[in-house]
């Protein structure tokens, strides 16, 4: 599957979108802002609902829109899931997986199939919108998305319409797109939790433009970027179970710069994971010391930056292989000197696992 090309140009009466984008053809890559930023206005020029869009717009090698061409919408292979899922009430969950597919005779059983598999909704086939859980509609409608062999996933908050316990069962099957769909899914969120659990790609989307678009790591990393993301910057790496301690609850995992240990939200030795690490739960340290931080890691500073308050500043910190950000105050990053190549101690004080 070949990256997806995407540049648009649409005028609204006090709001422009302007994009160029290019986006990997597997995975799933997050478009991320503020309520209005334009993040369902580009996944409707992608589906082609928006006409006065103009641009181009190339997936897996395909023009679906450029100066001269324009494929309309029911031309357009997408699977689009919408935060809350539009199921016909008096149809069964059958018949609503059903239903799209009669938009393409002759269309094969088998994605519908895996879709079900893949959704674990073959329990509920039989039942009606009304007797499903939010969670287990959006399951169906993600599922009816699915079934029409789309070449990508448009999925636009899909979570947002579920309360907290909803979410939680919901994300699971997400994690499961994700490993085992060959497809890109373009995932609209302005949670930056799910980014950090879901995504491989991150785009962010400020006023109609993008601020910042690369892979996850590197562009949580960069360290303008962080100021718009505020108390929720933070850093991802990737590591391993290596130790579960029953006793206290916790488990330990290994990553190239060293492990950390943390709350065992149920997890198996050897698993992988990402651990995601918030800079306001990191500092630094000239020596390792004897605080209650039991998560204590040798690093290098990469970089230091401004924070959204002139007393702060953000400090990128190299940890093996891995960038941890640190937001300090401006008079703490003075105390100690801090200034890129300075080789220091970070203390991490909580992590969250995300399977
Ligand atoms: N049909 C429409 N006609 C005119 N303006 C619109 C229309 N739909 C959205 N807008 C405006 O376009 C801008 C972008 O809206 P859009 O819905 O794409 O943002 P968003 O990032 O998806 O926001 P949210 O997170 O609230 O869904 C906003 O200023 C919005 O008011």
């Amino acid at each position: 599957m070949r990256d997806i090309e995407a540049r648009f140009q649409l005028e609204r009466p006090g709001f422009t979108l302007d994009v160029d984008l290019r986006l990997p053809g597997r995975g799933v890559s997050a478009l991320f802002g503020v309520s209005g930023s334009g993040k369902t206005t580009l996944l409707r020029c992608i589906a082609g609902l928006e006409r006065a869009a103009r641009g181009r717009l190339v997936v897996d090698g395909e023009v679906w829109q450029d100066g001269s061409r324009w494929r309309p919408t029911h031309q357009r292979p997408i699977g689009y899931v919408f935060q809350e899922a539009s199921l016909f009430p008096h149809l069964s969950v059958q018949a609503n997986l059903r239903y799209g597919l009669r938009r393409s005779p002759g269309a094969s059983d088998t994605p519908l199939t895996q879709a079900i598999e893949l959704l674990g909704i073959g329990h509920l086939l039989a039942r009606r919108p009304a007797q499903l859980s939010g969670g287990e509609r959006q399951r169906v409608a993600i599922a009816r998305a699915l079934a029409v062999s789309p070449r990508v996933l448009l999925m636009d908050e899909p979570l947002s319409a579920l309360d907290l316990r909803r979410r939680q069962e919901v994300l699971p099957y997400l994690d499961r797109l994700h490993d085992e769909l060959a497809m890109p899914l373009l995932y609209v969120s302005h949670a930056p939790d799910e980014v950090a659990r879901l995504a491989d790609h991150l785009v962010v989307l400020e006023q109609g433009r993008v601020q910042a678009q690369g892979p996850l790591r590197e562009t949580l990393s960069r360290l303008d970027l962080p100021i718009r993301l505020g108390e929720d910057a933070s850093a991802i790496v990737d590591a391993r179970v290596t130790e579960i301690d029953a006793a206290w609850h916790l488990v330990r995992v290994d990553f190239d710069g060293g492990h950390l240990w943390a709350r065992d939200p149920g997890l198996v030795l050897g698993q992988r994971v990402r651990v995601r690490v918030l800079a306001r739960d990191v500092s630094l340290a000239l020596a390792p010391g004897t605080s209650s931080i039991q998560n204590v890691l040798p690093g290098v500073v990469d970089a230091v930056g401004d924070d959204e308050h002139p007393g702060l500043a953000l400090v990128r910190v190299r940890v093996g292989d891995a960038l941890l950000l640190s937001r300090l105050t401006r008079r703490s990053a003075a105390a100690l000197q801090v200034a890129p190549g300075q080789a220091l101690w970070v203390q991490v004080k909580s992590v969250a696992l995300l399977e």
